[in-house]
């Protein structure tokens, strides 16, 4: 028995480590500007990934739909880790897939804006990213329902969506073709009234648009909550006043510098409960993505319902 204990003690770690960890990739061959990145992932998983503690397998995804269904498969077969290559609307896809599973959410940001990424500080590069699998740091974050959808980052009515649905009608990812949106229609766009209950109490607010963070981004680290956080049990709601040009400058100034919640054209407001009702059913952006849910929104914050590997 002594002897059988003692050639325990000196059995190297990763022979008592158990089975090894499955690993799903799911990339999404769309995403972002630089799809040759993609290309280079198996490489780097080999040259990165310790192979005594993982085994993994990559996959492309048909749709967005797709990705979600191959997110759902593989938290069904009991894959320990699912990692989303692409950007925040990939990300969208695989937590609906994996959501209330037991597998952990890995990113490796190959998006547009990667909101999601920026805000966790997960790397751009796709080496150091697949670094962080190595070292298994797993954090519990929210995630928020809104209606019966779902989303991780953030999400939003009035302007943020129309400019989410020209993008996706775009065919073109990348800053340059958001920014050209923005600048587009915005001296066009009429602010819509809302009506909120937020965690009990009413306001009535006209706005360029609403958001609800989870983090504190849309992506490109543009800021719009900074003091948002992924595992405070709270969703910010971010109403946005239409800017007048003239101080469209200094409000442009404050968002880059992670200072706009300090703008008299932004409220922002912590919430674990909101529902906001609007004229008509207009698109919805739900982690970049536009879809229609509705005239009324309920949104619900889901606190540390998501594993994710962090840095
Ligand atoms: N084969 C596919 N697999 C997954 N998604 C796809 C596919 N083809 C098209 N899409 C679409 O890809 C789009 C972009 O995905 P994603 O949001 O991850 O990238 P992005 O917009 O470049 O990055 P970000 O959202 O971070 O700005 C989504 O609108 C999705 O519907």
């Amino acid at each position: 028995m002594l002897i059988f204990a003692g050639v325990l003690l000196f059995l190297p770690e990763r022979c008592m480590s158990g089975p090894k960890k499955k690993i799903l990739f799911i990339v999404n061959p769309v995403s972002g500007v630089h799809h040759s990145r993609k290309a280079v992932l198996a490489g780097l998983a080999a040259d990165t990934l310790d192979p005594e503690r993982f085994e993994w397998e990559i996959v492309f995804s048909e749709s967005a739909e797709h990705v979600k269904e191959l997110s759902r498969a593989a938290a069904e077969a009991g894959t320990n880790i699912i990692a989303a290559v692409g950007g925040d609307g990939t990300v969208n896809q695989v937590v609906k897939g994996m959501h209330g599973s037991n597998s952990v959410l890995a990113l490796i940001p190959a998006g547009s804006g990667n909101g999601l990424a920026h805000h966790l500080g997960i790397p751009s590069d796709i080496g150091e990213s697949l670094a962080l699998i190595n070292k298994m740091n797993v954090k519990p974050v929210d995630t928020v329902s809104i209606n019966d959808d779902l989303f991780v980052s953030i999400a939003g009515v009035g302007f943020d969506a129309l400019v989410a649905k020209k993008f996706a009608r775009s065919g073109r990812r990348g800053f340059l073709s958001y920014f050209r949106i923005v600048t587009n229609e915005y001296n066009y766009y009429r602010p819509r009234k809302y009506k909120l209950m937020i965690d009990g109490q009413l306001y009535h607010r006209e706005a360029l648009f609403v958001s609800f963070a989870n983090t504190n981004q849309f992506g490109y680290n543009t800021i719009i909550s900074p003091s948002a956080q992924i595992d405070d049990g709270l969703v910010d709601v971010c109403i946005v006043k239409k800017v007048p040009l003239i101080y469209a400058p200094h409000v442009v100034g404050l968002l880059l510098t992670r200072k706009i919640d300090a703008s008299d054209y932004v409220e922002v407001i912590k919430a674990r409960e909101v529902s906001l009702t609007r004229k008509k059913n207009k698109v919805v952006n739900l982690d970049g993505e536009p879809v229609k849910l509705g005239k009324a929104l309920h949104v619900r914050v889901n606190p540390l319902s998501l594993s994710m590997i962090v840095p």
